[in-house]
């Protein structure tokens, strides 16, 4: 009879942890998300949130989600998955796995399917009816990178920094 302690987080606790965990960082006021990227033998490859790129300030750069094109965020936030893609300094992410809090957009989709990611662990679906979330799937159909939500299973992890 083994002494292995029982209660351990399983791998998609944990990764689906890392990528909420890595979405704490996010400044967006309205929406944060995180991702993480994991080899097929379940090493952390790399994470990301959305955010703006280098040099462009978060105290200067507009985080409104109204107005022109030009004061509002979208021009301007780096998305939480091609983040993960980009800090990747590995070589190949070929066979890989994204675990990442709402589901990739259309542009993430592309740098998803380029990058070599086969599957995609995702929580959150709230733009699901939207055109650019469906155009993700078409694409991500066509390419055939599978993907799934991730099953919830109520457990509360404190941690205490
Ligand atoms: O694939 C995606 C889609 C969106 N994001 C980021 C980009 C923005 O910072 C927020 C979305 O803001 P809303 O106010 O909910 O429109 O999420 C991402 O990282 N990845
Ligand atoms: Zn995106």
């Amino acid at each position: 009879m083994s002494d292995k302690r029982s209660g351990y987080i399983s791998w998609d606790e944990y990764f689906m942890g890392v990528a909420v965990l890595s979405g704490m960082r996010s400044k967006d006021p309205h929406t944060q998300v995180g991702a993480c990227i994991v080899s097929e033998d379940n090493k952390i490859l790399s994470m990301g949130y959305n955010g703006f790129p280098k040099g462009c300030s978060d105290d200067e750069f507009p985080w409104a989600r109204e107005g022109e094109p030009y004061d509002n965020k979208y021009f301007y936030t780096t998305h939480s998955e091609l983040n993960a893609i980009l800090n990747y300094r590995g070589g190949s992410l070929e066979g890989a796995k994204l675990y990442v809090t709402l589901f990739p957009c259309n542009e993430c989709a592309k740098a998803i399917i380029q990058a070599g990611i086969r599957t995609i662990v995702y929580d959150d679906d709230k733009y699901e009816m939207t055109p650019s979330v469906m155009a993700s799937k078409r694409m991500l159909d066509a390419a055939g990178v599978r993907y799934y939500r991730y099953k919830r299973t109520g457990r509360e992890i404190q941690i205490t920094l």
